[in-house]
């Protein structure tokens, strides 16, 4: 380690002194959304150090693929290397997890059980904050209403582990996540969670790829933060994220073209055969919403996952992933739009509702509006 330079670092902004900045600027506050945020910080941690160590039990399984037991699960680690993990993880992280949880990481099937242990990390993590009343998760079918003892005032929508499918190769994931705060005074009821996006106080996502990144904004603005692992903190790396008015990118699952309504292909054509004398835009889809939105919001373009004939409406759930993903896109400028309305006004019914969803640039989501408002008239 090179000490002398880790001493001109001291000075560098942590997400915990960004937050408590931004807590300095309400004199009146009492710390508790500080401290939800903090637990937030905590469940993405837990959550990228499991995906890690979830990788490399996979690789060691791959490698054992020739005895039966490995036929039948390719993703069986070595014993010694699943207690290894398994002590691991249990001595950083014991609070938030049990040890039957641990082991059931580490045995096979980590795609599903990842999903599962993330789960379990965030809901942990948000009531152990004693700031939640009411919390939503894309693996719990009803919403978790926390106990009068442990309750505070503030609602969280999650979706512990975004992209699952793409854990076998290693590809990025993300959590994601969006905060509320109950109507009024102590009861907290499911009419606090179905509330329009621009309801929310605040918004982000983690994503767990090349590097950990967590993307912030508590209504004003948009803030990057990259996990350094030598020190364990998130440092702000990207400040004031501001998304290019007009992109180069396009990003949908063109998989699905066959059931587009008439907008979403005559927009795709457009994005493929300009006949206005720009550019062709170039072609991106991972698969993960939250790498895909990331890479949306840094270098400009728009990402959609629309209504087709077989899904209606669309693929992404509202409150979990169409509503934060809306908030950051507005918040750095950009736009969101549902085909319909702007994405944030919608007012959803129940919690795992979906919705189709166009996101990115100012001036790409425009033209999408464009296009179905020219539909709407014909
Ligand atoms: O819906 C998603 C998966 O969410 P999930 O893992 O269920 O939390 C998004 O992350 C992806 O954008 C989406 O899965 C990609 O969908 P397809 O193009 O494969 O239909
Ligand atoms: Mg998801
Ligand atoms: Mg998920
Ligand atoms: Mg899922």
């Amino acid at each position: 380690m090179d000490h002398e330079a880790d001493a001109f670092r001291t000075d560098l902004m942590t997400i915990t002194r960004f937050v408590l900045n931004e807590q300095s600027k309400y004199p009146e506050s009492r710390g508790d959304f500080s401290i939800l945020l903090s637990n937030i910080v905590l469940g993405c941690k837990f959550v990228c150090s499991a995906v890690n160590k979830a990788g490399l039990a996979k690789l060691i399984g791959l490698a054992g693929e020739t005895n039966v037991q490995a036929k039948n699960d390719p993703f069986q680690p070595e014993p010694a290397l699943t207690n290894y993990l398994t002590s691991l993880i249990l001595h950083i992280h014991s609070p938030f997890i049990s040890s039957h949880r641990c082991l059931f990481l580490f045995q096979g099937e980590e795609q599903k059980k990842l999903d599962v242990l993330s789960n379990e990390v965030f809901v942990k993590a948000m009531v152990s904050s004693g700031r939640t009343c009411i919390l939503v998760s894309e693996e719990d079918e009803e919403a978790i209403i926390v106990e009068p003892s442990k309750r505070g005032k503030y609602c969280v929508v999650f979706d512990p582990l975004d992209g699952s499918s793409n854990i076998d190769c290693g590809v990025s994931i993300g959590t994601i996540f969006g905060i509320y705060m109950i109507k009024d005074g102590d009861e907290a009821r499911l009419e606090d969670v179905l509330q329009p996006g621009k309801n929310m106080l605040a918004a982000g996502y983690c994503m767990y790829g090349s590097s950990c990144t967590l993307v912030l904004s508590t209504g004003s603005g948009v803030n990057g933060f990259t996990l350094d692992p030598s020190l364990g903190e998130f440092i702000l790396t990207h400040p004031d994220i501001k998304i290019p008015k007009k992109g180069k990118i396009y990003s949908v699952n063109e998989g699905n073209a066959k059931n587009w309504d008439g907008p979403t292909a005559k927009f795709v054509e457009k994005c493929k055969f300009p006949t206005d004398g720009s550019p062709a835009k170039s072609l991106r889809y991972i698969g993960s919403m939250v790498a895909d939105v990331h890479r949306t919001l840094l270098y400009g373009g728009v990402f959609l996952y629309p209504a087709d004939k077989k899904s209606p409406n669309g693929k992404l759930r509202v409150l979990y992933e169409v509503f934060p993903m809306s908030f950051l896109m507005e918040q750095a400028g950009g736009q969101s739009f549902t085909g319909k309305e702007r994405a944030l006004d919608l007012v959803p019914k129940k919690i795992h509702e979906r919705s189709p969803i166009f996101l990115g640039s100012y001036d790409d989501v425009e033209e999408i509006k464009a296009l179905y408002a020219a539909e709407e008239k014909a």
